[in-house]
């Protein structure tokens, strides 16, 4: 069985190895769809959505209002610290597939309960585009 919840936040980025308008500082609404798969539990349910939101919810509140920046990102990084500005560093350019892998790790090391085997992660950037992996837990 499977359930899954939606979450929200606003982020900033750019992506230095493009070469079209995504190379610029700009920032999208991002949404992202976490669905996870298991048996559901003596009353009838996968994961309490208020605990899904619970594990989900400081991970998506960390990237809120920030500015994602790769560690590669020399020129950038030491901008955004002379602003003082919230900023993710991350080790990898900010596209919407290497934002989802990092969403998978981030949730597979927070911890899922023994009956969740599968957690599958859709990162939209835009209303028309997304990324999305899958992990197996067990
Ligand atoms: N495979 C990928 N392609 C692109 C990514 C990405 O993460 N993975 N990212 C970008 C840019 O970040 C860009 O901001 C988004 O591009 P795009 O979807 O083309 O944005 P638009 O607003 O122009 O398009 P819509 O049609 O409004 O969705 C580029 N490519």
């Amino acid at each position: 069985m499977k359930i899954a919840k939606e979450f929200k936040w606003e982020m900033g980025h750019r992506l230095p190895f493009h070469k079209g308008k995504c190379k610029n500082l700009h920032g999208h609404t991002y949404r992202c769809m976490v669905e996870i798969d298991g048996a559901p539990d003596e009353n009838g349910m996968v994961l309490d959505y208020y605990e899904l939101k619970r594990i989900i919810d400081p991970i998506i509140e960390e990237m809120d209002h920030s500015f994602m920046v790769c560690s590669k990102d020399t020129e950038l990084m030491n901008i955004l610290k002379s602003l003082e500005t919230k900023t993710v560093v991350v080790d990898f350019d900010s596209t919407a597939e290497n934002i989802c892998l990092y969403l998978l790790d981030r949730i597979k090391k927070a911890g899922l309960p023994e009956n969740i085997k599968k957690v599958k992660v859709r990162v939209l950037e835009t209303e028309n585009s997304y990324a999305e992996d899958e992990l197996s837990l067990r």
